[in-house]
């Protein structure tokens, strides 16, 4: 066990590995790369002579592939090699700065009332305003980029609630302080007590009563004349046409500084602030990133505090301490001036046991996030993230400015008119705010990027600036997974479209990186930015080999000869391995089977899609868009296959086309395969292709759910019966053409 600091320091820094799990761990990578050279060596010793024209080139591939997988898995390695976790000392930092602790700001973006429901985006927010930390250093604003008049009316209603919430929260220690999800847990009061158990259901009838308020608002589809009344907010939406076209609406609800603003045992609140930033046709917005920036400009005129945490609207508090540890960090004597964001892990509430969509992204949250650490810097995730407001402004790091700058920026702005203030703000969230700056190019979040949060983490990074990922075993942040197979496939089309566009532009951590930042760390970058290539080499593995079948070419050694050893050792090894990981980290072996499930999922669709919109970017032809991940089902029917983790196509996509063409295809050559290897009586067809129908089986055997929904299913989440005739078509076509 490794310490890294002193009885003195707010947090420590472990490396887990003990001398004979590290021993082991170092064996099994390098008896991996020897067999890996093993490979190699086949390839070249039995490469096709120059009359099998055809076999030459499909030999070709099957080598770039390898070279490919070969470089991808080496980066997976180098995430492993030495991951470290950090732990905090909260005690010590009371102890020490409990009195001039630091303000925090705290940003939730939601863009889309219908799909991110208003009662879930409050439930967000007022976890975040019951933090244990003082509420007058605390300011929560909200951006809302759908511009919603009933998202204002939730956080009305959320701000009247938080009077009551906060203090039970602290009186009685809830955890967690999202109210939907603590009583949705604690169905029963906290203890025996009488007079508790009254409190408890008070609080617990108001959350339901605001919570019929706001539903009946929504099913009305307009706000009542009488609840517009209550707020003069209200009169900012009588000129709003539509969610894209509009002027800046921003609302003070509770101003920190308003010596009424209390609660119901006379404890202060804190700030909380409403911002539709203006939106016009004619302008880009720049979607998340354009929200964050209107917020970190307004809030700077507000509160300006020197911390800042952005979460996404559903991203709710999980572990009330939170800010408390993140502290620890920016405020440790020894390191904490260099830091500029501490990362959270993204986590879910809502998957499902087996995780049918691979959606917990637990291996990457347990295992390469911390790896990521170890090698320099954690890339910043968008959201569960706190950010050193300086850092996220642009500023280099410099050795020299630590504390006194910290305090400086500590500093209350003074009071300004209320009107005064209102118009500024409106001014700083405009469309043309921006023109002829440097936002979204050298100061805050990144633009142009569907990957911004990765690219402005990058950038931070090179400016000298450290960050640390602090993964406690409560969780910081609870959110919602994708719940259908069509939406899982859409974000990972957009996370690696967009980080494989950082890869091809001037950020790309090879360029940028260079020197600024330990080659190592530019190489994890690499295993995100660099996730849509693998569609290749996947769909090479997945369409080539069964084809090849179908046509009499072999494409790996035969299963009597030696050379079988090292294919079958990788394939062995790496899969216990992985499912050995995935079972460490949380998961049962029916989740890592859908996980490997998906693995082929989104290689196939998502990340080809990702990487074939990169490639028509740059011949300008087609530009990326912000599509907002649903996070409620679109009626019981889905969410309930997807309890029953069943799972859901119901939908036209040329992904579902891709997934079942691929599926079909292997069928095919399975059966033939098959077929084959009976009608040869001198099991010589089977010696010569029994690792490619191998193959073929352990894709079919993959894609039973797909088969399901093509053939046997009834229900309305089954394959749309144009799909499958058409991904027939496609595979038959696909075939016969390999065997003609
Ligand atoms: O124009 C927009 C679009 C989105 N959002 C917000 O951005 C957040 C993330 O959107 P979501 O649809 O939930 O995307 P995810 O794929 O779940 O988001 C992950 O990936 C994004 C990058 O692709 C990061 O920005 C997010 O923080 C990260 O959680 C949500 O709160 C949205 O309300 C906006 O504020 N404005
Ligand atoms: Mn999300």
């Amino acid at each position: 066990m490794e310490r890294n600091g002193d009885r003195f320091s707010l947090f420590e820094t472990k490396t887990v590995r003990t001398a004979m799990r590290s021993f082991l761990f170092k064996l099994y990578v390098s008896s991996i790369a020897l067999c890996i050279c093993l490979t190699w060596v086949f390839r070249l010793l039995h490469f096709p002579s120059k009359d099998l024209l055809l076999h030459r080139w499909v030999w070709i591939g099957s080598l770039l592939a390898d070279l490919w997988f070969t470089f991808y898995w080496f980066i997976t390695q180098i995430i492993r090699w030495n991951p470290i976790y950090r732990y905090t000392f909260k005690d010590r930092l009371s102890q020490r700065y409990e009195e001039d602790m630091p303000r925090v700001d705290i940003f939730v973006c939601t863009a889309d009332p219908e799909n991110e429901p208003p009662v879930m985006v409050i439930n967000t927010v007022l976890s975040v305003m019951a933090y244990n930390y003082p509420p007058e250093k605390l300011s929560v604003y909200l951006s809302d980029d759908g511009g919603a008049e009933l998202t204002f009316y939730a956080l009305l209603e959320a701000s009247r609630f938080s009077n009551l919430w906060l203090p039970f929260c602290k009186r009685y220690k809830v955890e967690p302080r999202s109210p939907e999800a603590y009583f949705r847990m604690a169905s029963q009061p906290i203890d025996d007590d009488q007079l508790k158990a009254k409190d408890w259901l008070f609080i617990k009838e108001s959350y339901e009563e605001m919570k019929k308020k706001i539903e009946s608002a929504k099913l009305q589809g307009k706000i009542s004349e009488n609840i517009r009344k209550q707020h003069k907010g209200f009169r900012q939406w009588d000129v709003v046409s539509s969610p894209r076209d509009h002027q800046t609406i921003f609302q003070i609800l509770i101003h920190g500084r308003d010596p009424q603003a209390v609660d119901t045992e006379g404890q202060p609140l804190p700030t909380l602030v409403y911002l539709a930033r203006e939106k016009r046709p004619q302008h880009p917005h720049n979607f998340k990133a354009g929200a964050m920036n209107a917020l970190i400009r307004v809030s700077s005129r507000i509160s300006n505090a020197p911390i800042i945490l952005n979460v996404d609207c559903d991203m709710y508090s999980n572990n009330s301490e939170s800010v408390r540890d993140a502290l620890c960090f920016f405020l440790d004597e020894k390191e904490g001036h260099r830091i500029a964001y501490v990362q959270y892990p993204q986590s879910f509430d809502n998957v499902t046991k087996n995780d049918l969509y691979a959606g917990s992204l637990n291996v990457i949250m347990e295992v390469e996030l911390h790896g990521f650490d170890a090698n320099g810097g954690i890339c910043y995730i968008g959201t569960g993230c706190f950010h050193r407001r300086e850092a996220l402004l642009g500023k280099k790091y410099n050795n020299k400015d630590s504390k006194a700058e910290w305090e400086r920026t500590n500093e209350r702005k003074t009071d300004e008119n209320a009107e005064l203030l209102k118009a500024t703000c409106k001014i700083l969230a405009s469309c043309t705010y921006e023109e002829k700056t440097q936002w979204g190019k050298e100061m805050g979040i990144k633009y142009g990027c569907s990957g911004e949060d990765i690219m402005t983490g990058l950038a931070i990074q090179c400016q000298g600036w450290g960050s640390v990922y602090y993964n406690p075993e409560r969780k910081g942040f609870l959110g919602v997974a994708p719940t259908t197979l069509l939406q899982s496939l859409v974000q990972h089309k957009r996370w690696s479209e967009g980080d494989f566009q950082i890869f091809l532009s001037r950020y790309c951590p090879f360029l940028h990186g260079h020197k600024k930042i330990p080659l190592r760390l530019q190489l994890s970058y690499c295993l995100i930015v660099l996730w849509a290539v693998n569609c290749l080499a996947t769909l090479y593995y997945v369409v080539v080999p069964s084809l090849c079948l179908l046509r009499g070419i072999y494409l790996f050694p035969k299963l009597s000869s030696l050379w079988v050893l090292p294919f079958a050792y990788i394939f062995f090894a790496s899969r216990a391995y992985s499912l050995g990981e995935f079972i460490c980290c949380g998961g049962t072996f029916l989740g890592w089977w859908n996980d490997q499930r998906m693995w082929v999922f989104k290689r196939t669709t998502s990340y080809f899609f990702g990487l074939l919109d990169n490639v028509l970017k740059l011949m300008g032809i087609s530009n990326s868009a912000f599509v907002v991940t649903a996070k409620v089902a679109a009626d019981e029917e889905v969410s309930r296959r997807y309890e029953q983790e069943m799972m859901e196509f119901g939908s036209h996509s040329p992904m579902f086309n891709i997934l079942a063409t691929l599926s079909l295809l292997n069928m095919f050559s399975l059966v033939w395969g098959i077929r084959m290897v009976i009608r040869d009586f001198q099991s010589k067809i089977l010696d010569l292709f029994a690792l490619q129908i191998l193959l073929c089986g352990l894709l079919v055997s993959i894609s039973l759910p797909m088969y399901k929904g093509l053939f046997f299913r009834k229900d309305s989440g089954r394959m749309p019966s144009s799909v499958t005739y058409q991904s027939i078509a496609f595979a038959l076509l696909a075939c016969s053409m390999a065997m003609y």
